[in-house]
């Protein structure tokens, strides 16, 4: 095994240790069905002032769950008429890092595994569901799928992913200042970050 191709690691595995223990919807987590917003207006996921993004629109669900839908435009292509693998694993990031807000804690993606079952043609809608299953320390091990011709529809994707807490400081010291600096002196931006500092 060669240092550049290290074994995957015990570390990073998605499956929950024995002792790690059920997420806890904060409870001023929005009631289910309210849409939650983008995070930042510039996100690539979410962002509605982000032109080539996903414009992927969340709602809370029941417990420690989202849905979402996120619509495969033209741009969104990896075959001709077939969305690329990439921009689908994106959405799924995308409500899988909202679902922790439900929680109220502020995590970044240390690992993401995605199972491509069905190809999305363009101008499909890909209804999108994630949960947290356990929590343990600061990893968030959480689940999504995405679905077409419907909420009820079959599974096009799915994805398993472990989550990692991290401070409002991880952006603050890692951005770029530039964004940072803007981030800062929209008061919007800074309401949405305090809200995690007031309420832990
Ligand atoms: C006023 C300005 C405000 C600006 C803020 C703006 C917005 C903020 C609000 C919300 C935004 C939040 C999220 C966005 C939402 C959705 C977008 C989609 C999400 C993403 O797209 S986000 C981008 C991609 N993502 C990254 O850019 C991560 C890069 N990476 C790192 O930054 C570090 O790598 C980090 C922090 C992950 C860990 O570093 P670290 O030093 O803090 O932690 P450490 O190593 O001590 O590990 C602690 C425990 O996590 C385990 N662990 C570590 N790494 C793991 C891995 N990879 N997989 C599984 N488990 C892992 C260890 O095994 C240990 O576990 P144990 O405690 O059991 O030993």
């Amino acid at each position: 095994m060669s240092a550049a191709n290290p074994p995957s690691s015990a570390k990073t595995s998605l499956v929950p240790p024995p002792d790690a223990v059920a997420p806890v919807r904060h409870p001023d987590a929005p009631a289910p069905g309210t849409p939650l917003g983008a995070h930042y207006d510039l996100c690539f996921g979410c962002g509605g002032g982000q032109p080539h993004g996903l414009h992927l629109v969340a709602r809370a669900g029941e417990g420690v769950s989202v849905t979402a839908e996120f619509t495969v435009k033209p741009a969104h292509q990896g075959a001709p008429g077939l969305a690329h693998g990439g921009v689908l694993t994106s959405a799924l990031d995308e409500t899988l890092g909202s679902v922790n807000w439900l929680m109220h804690v502020i995590a970044v993606t240390g690992r993401l595994e995605t199972d491509f079952l069905r190809p999305v043609p363009v101008d499909t809608v890909l209804h999108l569901d994630a949960r947290v299953t356990a929590v343990h320390g600061r990893k968030i091990y959480s689940t999504a799928t995405g679905r077409i011709g419907g909420p009820d529809g079959p599974v096009a994707v799915r994805a398993d992913a472990v989550f990692i807490e991290v401070k409002v400081e991880h952006f603050i010291e890692n951005g770029r200042q530039e964004e940072i600096r803007a981030a800062m002196d929209d008061p919007d931006q800074v309401r949405r970050a305090r809200a995690f500092e007031v309420n832990p």
